[in-house]
């Protein structure tokens, strides 16, 4: 067994003549809450699709605890506990909130998309779907079709979709964008609550949420990785300040007012 939840060696993906993933060597180790941040267009996206399986190396490998998944199938990936969300919410529009949830959770229990089954009297589906939405606080809202709940609960909604499945390994894609101050602050418990005791994997491009999050630090640039660390110190690196210019350096340092 590894205690790594997920390593990555020699990762590289080319479209076509474009090298975007350049090599990536990196370790996640089980349970902690890792962050991959970089400018806009480094290969954050690509690396996640290549880590779930949308995409297949051009070489190396990915591992996920110990055993190798590269180019596998999304679906069997998943299977094997390694669960995504997407920057676009995924939700099924005109089910319900606890519909929705129960999709998840019903996925994780063996039970497919089985919906010709009788499926509302499984005790155990309707406790676990009632936990999840608990935790990310979105049981008073249980009811309502998920199409109109407002723009911050449906990206909270995917991403309780996402912990449903009953995955050990969650990759976060942006899961604040477009969440205002409060919106945030609020999903960023949220995360944290629903969690707990996983491995997590966020893209994010709001320092603030890094920094509250993520144990450890990756900074990708140019489909490289140039710093992994804990957050004080990927902060004060030279290198990590010089690829992030103006504005972003700058961010780099919200994490103090947390
Ligand atoms: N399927 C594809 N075919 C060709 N080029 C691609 C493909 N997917 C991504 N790219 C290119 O790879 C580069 C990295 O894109 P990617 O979306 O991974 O970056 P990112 O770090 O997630 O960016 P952002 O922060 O803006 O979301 C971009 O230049 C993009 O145009």
């Amino acid at each position: 067994m590894s205690e790594n939840a997920l390593s990555l060696k020699g990762l590289t993906k080319s479209f076509g003549p474009a090298k975007i993933i350049q090599g990536v060597d990196l370790d996640i180790k089980a349970g902690e809450r890792h962050a991959i941040i970089g400018p806009n267009g480094a290969g954050k996206s690509t690396l996640f699709n290549l880590i779930s399986g949308l995409y297949t190396p051009t070489s190396g490998s990915v591992k996920l605890r110990g055993e190798e998944i590269g180019g596998m199938a999304p679906f069997k990936i998943n299977r094997k506990g390694l669960s995504r969300s997407f920057q676009v919410s995924n939700i099924f529009a005109n089910m319900t909130v606890r519909e929705n949830v129960r999709c998840g959770v019903l996925y994780s229990m063996g039970y497919g998309y089985s919906f010709l089954r009788n499926i509302g009297n499984l005790k155990e589906v309707s406790e676990k779907t009632a936990e999840i939405l608990e935790s990310v606080d979105l049981i008073d809202k249980a009811n309502l079709p998920a199409v109109l709940l407002p723009y911050a609960d449906q990206r909270t909604l995917e991403i309780a979709i996402t912990i449903a499945g009953g995955a050990d390994v969650i990759l976060l894609d942006e899961p604040t964008a477009g969440m205002s101050h409060s919106e945030t602050d609020r999903a960023v418990d949220l995360i944290t609550k629903a969690t707990e005791g996983k491995t997590l994997v966020i893209v994010e491009h709001d320092m603030g949420v890094v920094f509250n999050l993520a144990d450890r630090i990756s900074v990708l640039v140019y489909g490289e990785i140039i710093a992994t660390g804990k957050p004080e110190e990927v902060r004060g690196d030279p290198k990590v300040r010089e690829a992030y210019l103006g504005d972003e350096a700058d961010g780099l340092d919200e994490g103090d007012a947390a």
